[in-house]
């Protein structure tokens, strides 16, 4: 719990802890309100969701509950959501963050993002979650979104803004055409693909990574169902067993170290109050000069 007060600053002045909790495919309602409680319980203040996870109202309860018995301030709590690809038109922007607020029981997120750079229509995932064919939509425009979410940045309503699964040039167009700049790109990263040009492109603009899938999302096939690249166990790797049973840590905790270290935002998800204790069991020191790092290729 100690490591969890580790924040890194925004540009707003607000700072985001650099453990939060991954809420993505946790639905299942009883079992979600207990994974926060226990997130909460072991100090966690940081809560990762999005209109797509179907889950704020969840998330929302749990966090009224602990906001009114006086165990949380607000302000000691961040939260982020994110814009889905469904609302990707200008017009789109106050009614779903409306929708979020609503749901998590807020006046304001600490964090809101774009999900994902494009657009589908409303019904554009068929049953397995592709895309239909002629269901992505051409005329998004990042720009005019973003002006969108500076008006709510200007009303109150969102304290930072930001992008999730944007490249290079996407997020370098939205930097130079904006007032409010993105304070927080969130992407795929951990251990099999440490995203290092991008990570140092974040940095010279002054924008806070947030790994996500940071466990490498074992069990769900979403990652090599997208890039088309099979991810090997993570967990299971020989290296990072070997280092976990030399510090006596787990091999969940050497992965999300490996990330946080550089401080990296890790929001690593988990269904079990066990898991979700440990995996905030992380240090953010560095490594010291008889350690070793952990160096592997890109895939
Ligand atoms: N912006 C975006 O497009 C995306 C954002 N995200 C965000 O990132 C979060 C994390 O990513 P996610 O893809 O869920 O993957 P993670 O890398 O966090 O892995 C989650 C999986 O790891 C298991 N797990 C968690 N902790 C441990 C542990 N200590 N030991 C062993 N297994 C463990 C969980 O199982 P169990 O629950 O049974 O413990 C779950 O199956 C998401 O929940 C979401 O909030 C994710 C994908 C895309
Ligand atoms: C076009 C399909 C995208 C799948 C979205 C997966 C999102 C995961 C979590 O944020």
């Amino acid at each position: 719990a100690q490591e969890a007060a580790v924040r890194t600053v925004l540009p707003s002045g607000s700072s985001i802890p650099l453990v939060g909790l991954g809420t993505w495919q946790s639905s299942q309602e009883q079992e979600l309100e207990a994974s926060v409680d226990a997130a909460l319980e072991a100090g966690y203040r940081h809560i990762d969701t999005a209109t797509l996870y179907n889950n704020e109202h969840v998330i929302g309860k749990v966090l009224k509950r602990w906001l009114q018995d006086g165990k949380l301030k607000r302000e000691e709590l961040f939260v982020t959501t994110k814009l889905p690809f469904f609302g990707m038109r200008p017009s789109d922007v106050p009614v779903f963050l409306n929708e979020s607020l609503a749901k998590l029981q807020l006046d304001y997120v600490d964090l809101y993002l774009v999900h994902m750079p494009f657009a589908i229509a409303r019904d554009g995932l068929d049953a397995q979650g592709h895309v239909k064919p002629g269901a992505v939509d051409k005329s998004t425009d990042h720009l005019a979104i973003w002006k969108a979410l500076e008006a709510e940045h200007q009303a109150g309503r969102i304290k930072d803004l930001g992008v999730s699964n944007f490249n290079e040039s996407q997020i370098a167009r939205v930097l130079n055409n904006s007032v409010i700049k993105p304070a927080v790109l969130q992407v795929e990263l951990h251990l099999h693909h440490q995203q290092k040009p991008l990570v140092a492109f974040c940095k010279q603009n002054n924008i806070t990574v947030t790994a996500y899938s940071p466990l490498g999302s074992p069990g769900s096939k979403w990652i090599s169902q997208y890039s088309g690249k099979e991810l090997p166990d993570l967990l299971g790797l020989p290296a990072v067993k070997e280092i976990a049973a030399r510090h006596n840590k787990t091999a969940a905790q050497v992965l999300l170290h490996h990330t946080v270290y550089k401080g990296i935002v890790v929001i690593p998800k988990s269904s079990k109050p066990r898991r979700i204790r440990e995996n905030i069991g992380v240090s953010a020191r560095g490594p010291t000069k008889n350690e070793r790092v952990i160096t592997v290729t890109q895939r």
